[in-house]
């Protein structure tokens, strides 16, 4: 079996060299010539799965996606072709959730907002709002939903409209991006929705760049009230409109979900609709393919308010990193993707173990591992 994989999926190793012959490849250039021959086609969102890419793909059988949005990928074509697909969803909702929070605990600082009363409204509450929203609310914030298609499929949760979400002091998207249909996402975020906010609100994008309509948020902050931008992903990758970096609060490289144990559990979780697929049980158990973190254990002496659980989450994973990362390394569009090839390791809250004898449901709420005395 030949299998083609993106070169920046961990684990694949690992995971798939038994199953045949592996090529690794950087995903922005596979062309059809490269997958001609493939079997097996491993992927990441910069590969635009379609027609072009399988012309000439005879025995393409299997293609899985080692991230939770699909719209690289032509999925009609592909159950056309009778070729199986597999994504992750929700592999890397965790590195999502707390890359919010981080962002919004560097803001509060650098504005002096009091996190706790404030609203939150949540665009698309699946994995990664829900992920969002949870730690939001162990935060002390008020959080309300928008998902209009969740709310017409009778999820028994409360939901709102978007023109109310849109009211929040805090908007966070976590949608996928879609083109047609009811419920189109693409530019949800455009001149008309900008025009009834105000210069106080917090927007962070954390899903696809093409949800806001970056023109007309660049007119938007060249003017007199400009928002408070967290931006992680861009229209056009990795060709993306530069001039509005510096009117952002923070800016990054399509990461949010770059956490390590994100990236492993995506490829993991291909790797059981893989063995699904061939009718094997999953052999490998992924615990053991975690390696210990750097900071796995502390003690704390006092309850943790807001100002310790801010140096706590920070000192497993604060977005300022990641910001600084980009401000300065960014210039051209390989940049954008040489900082994502070159990511720093990024641990999860989990992989901190802490020992603490009051606040521990606040501590496991927000998703620190709780130790237990020796
Ligand atoms: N920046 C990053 O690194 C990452 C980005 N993503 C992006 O985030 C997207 C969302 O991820 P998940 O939450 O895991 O997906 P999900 O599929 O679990 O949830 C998406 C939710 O959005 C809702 N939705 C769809 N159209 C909507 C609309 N017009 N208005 C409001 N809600 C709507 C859906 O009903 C669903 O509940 C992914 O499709 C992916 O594109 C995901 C992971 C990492
Ligand atoms: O899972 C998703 O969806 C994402 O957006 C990924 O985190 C993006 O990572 P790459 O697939 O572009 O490496």
């Amino acid at each position: 079996m030949k299998i083609i994989a993106d070169e920046n999926m961990p684990l694949v190793e690992p995971l798939f060299a038994d199953f045949g012959e592996l090529t690794r490849l950087p995903g922005r250039q596979l062309s059809p010539a490269s997958v001609a021959e493939a079997d097996v086609l491993l992927v990441r969102s910069v590969t635009q799965v379609d027609e072009r890419l399988l012309s000439q793909a005879a025995h393409l059988k299997f293609v899985g996606s080692a991230t939770i949005g699909t719209d690289h990928v032509d999925q009609a074509l592909l159950a056309r072709r009778g070729i199986r697909f597999a994504s992750a969803p929700g592999c890397n909702k965790i590195s999502v959730g707390e890359y919010v929070i981080s962002a919004l605990l560097v803001l509060a600082e650098r504005h002096q907002l009091h996190l706790s009363g404030m609203t939150l409204g949540v665009i698309g509450a699946g994995n990664t709002g829900t992920a969002v929203a949870e730690r939001a609310l162990a935060l002390g914030m008020q959080v309300c939903l928008c998902d209009p298609p969740l709310a017409d499929a009778g999820d028994p949760r409360e939901f709102v409209p978007y023109e109310v979400a849109l009211c929040s002091d805090v908007v966070s998207f976590h949608v996928p991006l879609t083109r047609e249909g009811p419920y189109a996402t693409w530019h949800l975020l455009d001149e008309a929705a900008l025009s009834v906010l105000d210069g106080e609100q917090i927007l962070i994008n954390a899903c696809r760049g093409d949800v806001w309509d970056n023109q007309a948020l660049l007119a938007r902050q060249l003017g007199a009230d400009p928002l408070r931008l967290v931006m992680d992903v861009w229209e056009q990758e990795p060709d993306l409109l530069t001039a509005l970096i510096p009117h952002t609060e923070l800016a990054t490289p399509h990461i949010a979900g770059y956490s390590l144990e994100g990236k492993m559990r995506g490829t993991y979780q291909i790797y059981q609709a893989f063995c699904d697929w061939i009718g094997q049980p999953a052999q490998q158990p992924f615990a053991p393919l975690l390696p210990k973190p750097a900071l796995d254990r502390l003690a704390l002496q006092q309850l943790p308010d807001q100002d310790l659980l801010k140096r706590l989450v920070h000192l497993v994973y604060d977005v300022r990193r990641d910001d600084a990362l980009f401000r300065h390394g960014f210039t051209t569009p390989a940049d954008f993707d040489r900082l994502r090839k070159h990511y720093p390791e990024r641990r999860e809250w989990s992989s901190l173990h802490l020992l603490a004898a009051e606040g521990r449901e606040h501590l496991a709420a927000l998703g620190f591992s709780l130790a237990t005395p020796a």
